[in-house]
């Protein structure tokens, strides 16, 4: 074999090698990138948040590749239960099911169907079905067994139907928060998992119609450890305060007021200060002494009826707002809120939700708008006549529309005189939704309950990451440079060639 024919195969072997081995590296980079562009695989799970007052259910989607990410599931769908709460139901437990099947099937048209079988569901019921499980809970067995058959016959995967605890409901809804706004950890922009810092930990106010919570990080260790709910999310210890007051939710403490009322009155019809003039309302005794949350005056008629009459006062309403709390009394002075519950200072910002929203909104309150501001618009709101009010709000509900005044007054007396946010008051911004989902506890459930909150966090790239896939590329035009510039030497070396 002569001299240029060496050198002619050397060439060739040279350009195969490295022509095979781009090659390779171009179908591994392509393979690797390939599985980051693909669209992810979505995955579902539903909560339905059996309140008292009302019951809904919330469909959630995140992608399977990211599942353990924050702030990757979102809110794809809310069905409004038509009716009252699963409690209402209790002379009648199979009406409750019966209540589920429209949002069921709205949420059977919005997953697709083969994702169904793999869809967790979960019927978490709040103080309604407390109050009634006090009051007789074979019936509220039945109600949550109502609900259960009916959700088995759909094709999800259903995971039970249960009454949360209070303290539960308020670490959910402190989750939820948290993980919408990113409290817990962030994907910084150099690919690492960071902690923000301790302030951006946010607190939870829920205000329901039969129970309120309140959930936060306090400052310094608590003094009384069965408030606390011990936490570890991505790696991070959170020792979280929590208290549900049954009965102060906001329908609750309306009832209060009435039996109020009624103790302090002997003569009809009996004045509500928190009613606006020209309001009347009749109810029976039997409606006002059927909740637990109130006091009777020993035996009574439940047909006897009693009218309210409204005043429009709202110094007098205030007052009797603050007479169904009591500020005295404490096992861990002065940390406690009402009722002798401890409570720590309260500490960071906080989102108030539900009610809080509902009530802040209606009166056009800004989400944080300042306390003087917020008092002045109470005081004139509740001077209004009931026939202006009408007028002003005929889209409104009535059963909404009458509460306003007194649920503003009581809202501001548990959170100035109760929590003591009267130094704090801007730490509180009232609002119904984050990134584009309903605040409550029914996300904080799911995550917990589904494992998509990992108490450790591990960084796993199920994709090739930006560095890798840019190696690749460097080395593909590396080697063909290379190839071109072996063969131009070749050629410039022997003319023959
Ligand atoms: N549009 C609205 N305006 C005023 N209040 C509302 C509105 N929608 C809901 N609410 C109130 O929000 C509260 C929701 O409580 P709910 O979740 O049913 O009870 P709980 O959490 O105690 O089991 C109720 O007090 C209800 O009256
Ligand atoms: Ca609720």
């Amino acid at each position: 074999m002569g001299k240029t024919a060496v050198k002619q195969t050397l060439v060739g072997a040279l350009v195969a090698a490295v022509g095979c081995m781009s090659l390779i590296a171009l179908i591994l980079t392509l393979a690797e990138h390939h599985s980051v562009e693909l669209p992810p695989s979505s995955q579902y799970g539903m909560v339905f948040d059996a309140g008292s007052t009302h019951t809904a259910l919330f469909v959630y989607q995140w992608p399977g590749n990211k599942q353990n990410n924050t702030g990757v599931v979102s809110q794809v769908l809310v069905c409004d239960v038509d009716g009252p709460g699963i409690s209402s139901y209790a002379s009648d437990p199979p009406g409750a099911g019966q209540s589920l099947v429209k949002c069921l099937d709205s949420a059977k048209a919005a997953i697709p169907t083969e994702k169904q079988k793999d869809t967790p569901v979960y019927l978490g019921a709040t103080a309604g079905m407390r109050l009634l499980k006090i009051q007789n809970p074979t019936q509220s067995d039945q109600v949550l067994k109502e609900v259960t058959k009916t959700i088995k016959n759909y094709p999800f995967d259903f995971r039970g139907a249960r009454i949360l605890s209070g303290s539960e409901e308020g670490a959910y809804g402190w989750i939820t928060i948290n993980y919408l706004l990113e409290g817990f950890i962030k994907y910084s922009f150099e690919g690492k998992w960071l902690q923000p810092k301790g302030g951006k930990i946010l607190g939870a106010l829920d205000m329901g119609g039969s129970s309120t919570q309140i959930a936060f990080t306090p400052k310094d260790p608590m003094k009384d450890p069965a408030s606390a709910a011990q936490l570890r999310l991505y790696g991070f210890d959170y020792s979280v305060y929590t208290h549900s007051y049954l009965c102060y939710g906001k329908d609750q403490a309306m009832g209060q007021l009435l039996a109020k009322l009624i103790k302090t009155n002997s003569t009809q019809p009996i004045e509500h200060p928190c009613y606006h003039q020209g309001y009347n309302l009749t109810l029976t005794l039997g409606d006002i002494y059927s909740s637990p949350c109130v006091e009777t005056l020993g035996t009574f008629d439940p047909s006897i009826k009693v009218t309210f009459s409204g005043s429009s006062d709202p110094m007098k309403c205030l007052t009797l707002v603050k007479s169904i709390f009591n500020f005295s009394g404490c096992s861990f002075p002065p940390d406690c809120a009402f009722n002798g519950v401890y409570q720590p200072p309260v500490n960071g910002y906080f989102f108030a939700f539900s009610a809080y929203f509902y009530t802040f909104n209606f009166l056009g309150l800004a989400p944080q708008a300042p306390l003087p501001q917020v008092l002045s618009t109470i005081e004139s709101f509740c001077k209004k006549d009931w026939a202006m009010l009408k007028a002003e709000h005929p889209e409104d509900k009535e059963k909404y529309l009458r509460d306003y005044c007194g649920s503003a007054n009581y809202m501001m007396t548990i959170l100035l005189d109760g929590y003591k946010f009267n130094q704090s008051w801007s730490n509180i911004y009232f609002q119904r939704t984050a990134a584009d989902t309903d605040i409550g506890w029914t996300l904080g459930y799911m995550l917990n309950l589904t494992n998509l909150i990992p108490s450790e966090h591990h960084v796993t790239v199920t994709g090739v990451q930006h560095g890798q896939w840019a190696a690749g590329v460097f080395f593909i035009v590396f080697a063909l440079f290379l190839c071109l510039v072996i063969v131009t030497v070749l050629c410039a070396w022997n003319p023959d060639y």
